[in-house]
């Protein structure tokens, strides 16, 4: 991951950044304005047939802005989907197909994401799977998806039964990341995001979890130059993890600290009730108190990680109608999972994860039973 020659001069407040995957590499662009200047999009397009893919939401927001950003005479396709969680399944990624079909669209169309991690992930995995394969642009407007979700190219959808399990790895040609989309983004939502990038200082660079525990009252006011150095930091790591390890053989597996968790959350929920980064919020400090169990935080760790995520407004407890079970029988299904060990993604350190398939069964039951419940 480096500093790309491609930041022009007159953007000041313009980071570039990449994901080095060989031939697949693909820049970041993180600033603010980004959506309706020329420049950023056009150099990405595979050719002349292109549809954006956004929701009710975002539409009315960024979609004009955005397709300023696209020459004229392309005669772009818009296709507006309904909102929400509960909504990232293959029937909303069987209607972008039938949407490319109808218009004609071949193996050179372009995709482009706009919007948060479910349209995100919806239509990396509709790319990744029309006519085997076609290229999309991630232009993610929530923080959750400007940090996490538009980087990496895991795309997928939900099924009743177990979250993101159907899908392919499948990369973005780029990431454009306008930072002017967060004033619009609600506080639920901010605090969403900020899970996953409390993540990123959990697992990987203990300096970056003091940063944001000194910032947190900035990063919910919207201070610009804070969230876009969190932004960043963010970005940063999950490239450097990603060019790693692209297809989650091994180190990838620290970004799901608090997922087996959390995954286990939304999918008793029925998807949508519980934000994903909310789940994950009350996943890392499960994560956190297990490996308090095991010897490994100490209490005052513990006590740091359950601060740092009541400084950014997520929850502390589990929904109040899961049972021990309930999680156990759904972290069974997890992808991590080998054999019929549970793999869980755990700290050693703050700063420092690591995957562990050997917790004892005792522990984790005692840990699922004792959590506090909301
Ligand atoms: N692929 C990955 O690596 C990865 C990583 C993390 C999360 N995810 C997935 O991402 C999804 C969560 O993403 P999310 O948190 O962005 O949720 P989301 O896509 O549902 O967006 C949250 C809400 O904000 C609205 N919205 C989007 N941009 C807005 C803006 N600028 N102003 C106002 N409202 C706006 C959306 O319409 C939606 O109502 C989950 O499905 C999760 O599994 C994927
Ligand atoms: O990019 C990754 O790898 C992640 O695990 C990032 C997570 O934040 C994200 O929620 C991802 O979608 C989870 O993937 P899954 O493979 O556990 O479904
Ligand atoms: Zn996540």
């Amino acid at each position: 991951m480096t500093q790309s020659p491609e930041v022009p001069p007159s953007h000041d407040a313009l980071r570039t950044l990449r994901v080095a995957l060989g031939e697949r590499s693909y820049p970041i662009h993180i600033g603010p304005g980004l959506l309706g200047d020329p420049q950023w999009l056009t150099h990405h397009l595979a050719g002349r047939q292109v549809m954006v893919v956004t929701n009710e939401t975002v539409a009315p927001l960024y979609l004009e802005a955005l397709k300023r950003g696209l020459p004229d005479d392309l005669g772009v396709r818009e296709l507006v989907l309904p909102d929400g969680e509960a909504t990232k399944n293959l029937a909303s990624v069987e209607r972008i197909w039938d949407e490319l079909l109808a218009a004609g669209f071949n193996r050179r169309c372009t995709l482009i994401a706009l919007g948060g991690g479910v349209i995100g992930d919806m239509v990396g995995y509709a790319a990744a799977s029309y006519q085997r394969g076609v290229a999309f642009i991630q232009v993610p407007t929530t923080l959750l998806a400007q940090v996490d979700s538009s980087v990496g190219g895991k795309t997928g959808v939900n099924h009743p039964r177990g979250k993101n399990m159907i899908g392919a790895f499948w990369q973005p040609r780029a990431v454009l990341i306008d930072t002017d989309t967060l004033v619009s983004l609600p506080p639920r939502e901010l605090s969403a995001g900020l899970a996953e990038v409390i993540k990123y200082g959990l697992i990987r660079d203990a300096d970056f979890l003091s940063w944001l525990e000194e910032r947190m009252p900035a990063l919910r006011h919207l201070d610009a130059a804070v969230l876009t150095s969190a932004i960043e930091r963010s970005c940063s790591l999950k490239a450097e993890i990603v060019a790693e390890d692209e297809t989650e053989q091994g180190v990838r597996a620290l970004l799901n600290l608090g997922h087996t968790f959390g995954h286990a959350i939304e999918t008793h929920q029925g998807y949508g009730h519980w934000l994903h980064g909310e789940a994950v919020g009350a996943g890392m400090l499960m994560a956190a108190e297990l490996s308090h169990r095991l010897g490994w935080l100490t209490e005052a760790d513990v006590a740091r990680v359950r601060a740092i995520l009541e400084a950014a407004s997520l929850p502390l407890a589990a929904p109040a109608d899961m049972k021990a079970e309930d999680f156990l029988a759904l972290m069974r299904l997890d992808k991590k999972n080998l054999d019929t060990r549970l793999r869980l993604i755990l700290l050693r350190r703050l700063g420092d994860a690591c995957i562990h398939d050997e917790t004892p069964p005792e522990v984790l039951s005692e840990l699922l039973e004792g959590f506090p419940r909301r």
